[in-house]
This record gives structure tokens, sequence and C-alpha cells, in this order.
């Protein structure tokens, strides 16, 4: 009889943690000593039921850059994978930190070089997030908006919409965000998979309603590109506190609120860095089981 050999995902039987970022569901795979890539199949699986469900996978793969401790890949857990994560990424900088004596770490995503260290309080992580951009080409957008402070974009009647004007920025990923009264007051299940794709954002978009209390405070939720609703989202925190301080609304460091907890931005004068301080909880660790792959690609 001729057995035929399934291929054995490199994820089979390795170890996991489940962390969180103020509720963001992250799971980190250390596989700095594996070239392999995951697949998003095999991504899809870990978030299936049975597996351990998150909303972006964290994974760790050997230092392409000398002095990065890691190039890491972040999936959503539709499989898709995303060029920034700010929640994902301090409890990647949590990890490391506990397992080495360094007080700064750079790490290499597909959005470039990005510095970690310990904030100013135990248990706080910063990260420096990059510059925002606003070109629309860069967000991107499908088509020319010179002004991208506010954009032509809405939902629901045309005469009396829903939502609409959001301002739009790319933290490394695409964010609209729309300014609101009441965050709470808008079906966001309903309306966030319609803006995600809507076809003015050839790569989808992140989506958050965002209230602006006062010039030091946000509130704010967020439709994930490739994950949903989420508790937080690091990049669009930053994209929100970016987005108001252009529109003049707020100062450069603002308090930000989210469904599961509070960050600081500050957008960086001297050099347009933006910098998120949060903090970045470890939940269990645990290693994958192999039945959860197959039947992946
Ligand atoms: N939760 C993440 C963002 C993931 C971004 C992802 N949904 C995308 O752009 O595809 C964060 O803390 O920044």
């Amino acid at each position: 009889m001729i057995r035929k050999l399934e291929p054995m995902s490199v994820l089979a039987n390795h170890a996991f943690s489940k962390m969180n970022g103020i509720g963001n569901e992250i799971v980190v795979v250390d596989l700095r000593d594996n070239p392999a890539t995951v697949t998003a199949g095999e991504a899809r699986a870990v978030a299936s039921p049975g597996g351990v469900p998150y909303d972006q996978l964290m994974v760790l793969q050997p230092p392409r850059t000398p002095g990065t401790e890691a190039f890491v890949r972040i999936y959503n857990n539709d499989g898709s994978e995303a060029n920034a994560c700010g929640n994902g990424m301090r409890c990647v900088a949590r990890q490391i930190f506990e397992a080495t004596d360094k007080t700064a770490l750079t790490f290499e995503t597909r959005a470039g070089l990005l510095n970690c260290w310990r904030g100013s309080a135990p248990g706080l992580y910063s990260v420096d997030m990059g510059s925002p951009k606003f070109g629309w080409k860069d967000i991107p957008l499908a088509e020319e908006f010179r002004d991208t402070r506010y954009i032509e974009l809405q939902v629901g009647p045309i005469d009396a919409p829903v939502l609409h004007s959001p301002s739009v920025v790319s933290m490394g990923n695409p964010h609209a965000i729309f300014w609101v009264d009441d965050i709470h007051a808008y079906d966001l299940a309903r309306f966030g998979p319609l803006l995600e794709n809507h076809p003015v954002f050839p790569e989808r978009a992140n989506i958050t309603l965002a209230h602006i209390v006062d010039r030091d405070h946000i509130t704010m939720r967020t439709w994930e590109r490739g994950a949903g609703l989420t508790k937080a989202c690091g990049s669009a925190a930053c994209a929100t506190a970016v987005a108001a301080a252009r529109l003049k609304r707020v100062e450069r460091i603002v308090h930000m609120t989210l469904p599961g907890g509070s960050l600081t931005i500050e957008w960086r004068e001297r050099d347009d860095h933006v910098l998120m301080t949060g903090p970045a909880i470890f939940e269990y660790e645990g290693a994958f089981d192999p039945a959860l792959f197959a039947s992946v690609a």
C-alpha cells in the first residue's frame, strides 16, 4: 500500500504565546530559527475554532537586516498580511524584553524598521510607528484626492448619509476615520465590512469611528481590515490621533480610549514619527495541535 505523506506544517506542535494588547487578541510565534513562511491557510487554521482564536498572528522570522531582532510577519485572522500592528508589536517587544536584558529593540516589518522600548512605567511598552502618510497614492486610494483630511465617501441614503467624509491616513496600513458624536450610536459590524471593501480602497481599509472629547482625549472603536471588530487597534489609534491633530482639533500628545483600554499617542514634531505607548499582557503559552493543519495547503 502506498501511503501519501501529507506535508507537515511548520506550526504543527510549535510553541506559541497568547497575549493581548488592550484586548487586541495576539498570538506570537517565534520562528527566528526557521526560514519557513507561514501560509495564509495555516494562519486561518490557527484562528479556526479549536485553534487559538486571534485578531493578529505575529510570526518572528530570521532577521534580514543587521541590528534587528527579527523580521516580523503580521497575519490577520482571514489569512491576509498586514504591514503594521501596533498592539502586536508591543506584545512581541515584551516577549523579547523578558528573554533578554536589552532595553531597546529594533524589528523589521513590511512597513520598515520599528524601534521599541520599555515605557515610562512598569508594564508599559512604546513603539515608534514611523511617519504617517497622507498622499492618496500612499494610503492607497483608487482615485486622486488632493486633500485627505476629509474625503468624499458616505454610507446610507445620498441625501441623509449615516456616516460620511472620513479622514484617511496610512500608518503603514490604510485607515479611514469617521468623526462622530457617539461612537456607540452606529452599527459598525454592519457598516464596517461595506467600508472596508469600498472600491475607493484598493487594498481595503481599517475603519474607525472616533469622537474628540477634548484637545487631549479621543474615544474610538475600529472595524479592522481582515479581522473585523476588535477591542483595540493600535495603528488605528495612531492614525486617529494624527488625523485629529492635522485638523488642529487635538494636541500632538493625545490620550486614546479604545473598548479594551487606553493608549498614549505622540506625533513627534521634530521627526514626524508617531510613538505609541501602552501595556502588553501575557495570557498563556502552548503548542499548536498538528490536527489543525491536517487539510491545509
Ligand atoms: N490590530 C493592529 C492592526 C492590524 C492591522 C490590520 N487589521 C490591517 O491593516 O490589515 C494594530 O494594533 O495596529
